[in-house]
């Protein structure tokens, strides 16, 4: 579903990413780790077509740097880490936007897109959000609802990032399920950037972690994520605990003076 061979993205004379290679499988969940600045974000808005990129990348069965923008959003969605919301549109409305590239041109939405949106609604627990301002949703709320907006796509790609940093625990679990249980019935592509190592590996069978723009490692969570790599990489003290449901990541605290 994905395919890139030296992804190349620079940021004036420096480059962000130095020639990626990555394969994603149709309705494979592949978790993107990696210290601040490693570039998480960069590959995701790459594979989006949102930023300039060279290098070959087929998302689909398109090139995102060339392919038209109705095109790319009808097959990739992102969630993006800072969404932007604009002045003046309730929860309902904004979710409907992500129906804009199913709509026809000039024309407004049908009784089928308002089920798409309902659907939603209903299984993200918004419903007693839905005629809010979207300006005026707590941190965890917008999050929850820009998923829905991306979801609302019915994308074959969903590109999560960082989607449950402002979520509680229980919301985090409902979100990523929720995820988990379209990629399996739809046979949706999910590729997440996430901080969280532990929820990484619960839900992405396959990790990639960059660091400094380049891929440093990828495998599964057990191969990727050893307290060693993690040591060098992030330079975090961790103990890892090997359970059924994948590697659990244990920060370890500094010695008390
Ligand atoms: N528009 C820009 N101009 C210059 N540098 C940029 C720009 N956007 C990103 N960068 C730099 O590119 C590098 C990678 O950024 P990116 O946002 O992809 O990292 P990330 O892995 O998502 O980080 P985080 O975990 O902090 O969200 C960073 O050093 C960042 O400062």
């Amino acid at each position: 579903m994905i395919s890139c061979r030296g992804l190349r993205v620079d940021r004036g004379s420096t480059p962000v990413l130095a020639g990626v290679d990555l394969d994603v499988d149709d309705g494979e969940w592949l978790a993107i780790v990696g210290p601040n600045g490693a570039g998480k974000t960069t590959l995701l808005h790459a594979l989006a077509g949102l930023i300039p990129a060279s290098g070959e990348i087929r998302v689909g069965d398109h090139d995102p740097g060339r392919a038209s923008r109705r095109l790319m959003s009808r097959t990739v969605a992102l969630m993006p880490q800072r969404p932007v919301v604009p002045d003046g549109v309730t929860v309902r409305d904004l979710i409907t936007l992500g129906r804009t590239p199913h709509l026809p041109r000039f024309g407004v939405g049908s009784a089928d897109d308002r089920t798409v949106v309902d659907d939603l609604v209903d299984r993200l627990g918004l419903g007693a959000l839905v005629s809010r301002p979207a300006t005026a949703l707590s941190g965890g709320e917008l999050q929850r609802v820009v998923l829905a907006r991306a979801l609302a796509q019915q994308p074959r790609v969903l590109l999560l990032d960082e989607p449950t940093s402002a979520l509680d625990i229980g919301h985090q679990q409902q979100v990523l399920d929720l995820v988990q249980s379209l990629r399996i019935s739809d046979g949706l592509t999910v590729v997440a950037a996430m901080h969280d190592l532990t929820l990484a590996g619960q839900y992405g069978r396959r990790i990639v972690m960059l660091d400094g723009g380049a891929v440093v490692a990828d495998g599964t969570p057990e191969e990727v994520l050893t307290a060693d790599r993690i040591a060098d990489v992030y330079g975090a003290r961790v103990e890892v605990l090997d359970r059924p449901g994948g590697p659990v990541v244990l920060p370890l605290a500094g010695g008390r003076p």
